[in-house]
């Protein structure tokens, strides 16, 4: 196939999480995952209830559509879905388009599919998903898919709701000690409206004294969703 099946592009804005965050940028979310986490904040990518907002766009049809949002007001997309490692080749154009305009690029993945334009990607997250989510991780494909990258373009990170996650956090941290990592605030309610800012910052206030109290943590950043802090569960920011 040479499009992407995209269901939303937006921006600018501000990356809100891991090691990218505070930096502006655009986004483009691809509709389609292979994973049906229980606390999905974006499970309209992939339970059907947006359907007919997924369009298949070749990669130029992206670039322009962003040009056309962001103008000149943007040097980083940041591309997510849904899993857009189910997507192949066109992914590789769309980098490609990127890099020839000076763009910088990227990436959120849970580490469940390798792909050969993951090479190009400037900044790539990978998060692989703790016991809470209901999905199991499969650690030959992760292994494969952290031999195969630069480690200084890339991190872990874990979203963290309760000490069993917090558990499993730890273990990814042990098993790739190299990579930068990072464990990140679960929104319990990603589709509440209205200020959620005390819960979220009452979250982490719980993983902040999880890590201070751990000595095999010493290396890890923890972090709220920056942009839920700000924005609440408000779409498209
Ligand atoms: C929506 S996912 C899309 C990319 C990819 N499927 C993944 O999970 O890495 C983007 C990021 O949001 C995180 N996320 C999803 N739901 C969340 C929630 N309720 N609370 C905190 N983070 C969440 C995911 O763990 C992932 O790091
Ligand atoms: N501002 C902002 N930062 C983000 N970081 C990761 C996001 C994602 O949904 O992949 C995300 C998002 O949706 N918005
Ligand atoms: S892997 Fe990412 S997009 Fe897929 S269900 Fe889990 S959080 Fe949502
Ligand atoms: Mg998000």
């Amino acid at each position: 196939m040479s499009k992407i099946p995209v269901i939303e592009i937006f921006g600018p804005t501000i990356q809100g999480e891991g090691m990218v965050i505070g930096r502006k940028t655009m986004f483009v979310r691809t509709a389609g995952c292979d994973y049906r986490c229980a606390w999905c904040d974006s499970a309209f990518t992939w339970d059907g209830s947006e359907k007919d907002n997924i369009r298949l766009l070749t990669p130029s049809e992206v670039f322009q559509e962003l040009k056309l949002l962001g103008s000149h007001n943007f040097n980083h997309v940041t591309i997510s879905g849904g899993n857009p490692a189910l997507i192949g080749k066109p992914m590789m154009e769309l980098i490609k388009i990127f890099h020839e305009h000076d763009i910088r690029v990227g990436l959120e993945t849970q580490g469940s599919r390798w792909q050969e334009w993951f090479t190009l990607v400037d900044d790539l997250t990978i998060s692989p998903k703790p016991p809470s989510s209901g999905m199991k991780t499969d650690f030959d494909v992760l292994d494969r898919i952290i031999e195969n990258l630069d480690e200084n373009r890339m991190s872990l990170k874990v979203v963290v709701f309760n000490d069993e996650d917090f558990d499993y956090s730890r273990m990814v941290h042990k098993r790739y000690p190299s990579i930068d990592f990072y464990v990140s605030v679960g929104n319990k309610d990603p589709y509440e409206t209205g200020d959620i800012s005390s819960r979220l910052l009452n979250s982490l206030d719980w993983l902040w004294s999880k890590v201070i109290e751990d000595p095999e943590m010493n290396n890890v950043r923890a972090l709220p969703q920056l942009h839920a802090l700000v924005w609440a569960n408000k779409r498209g920011v």
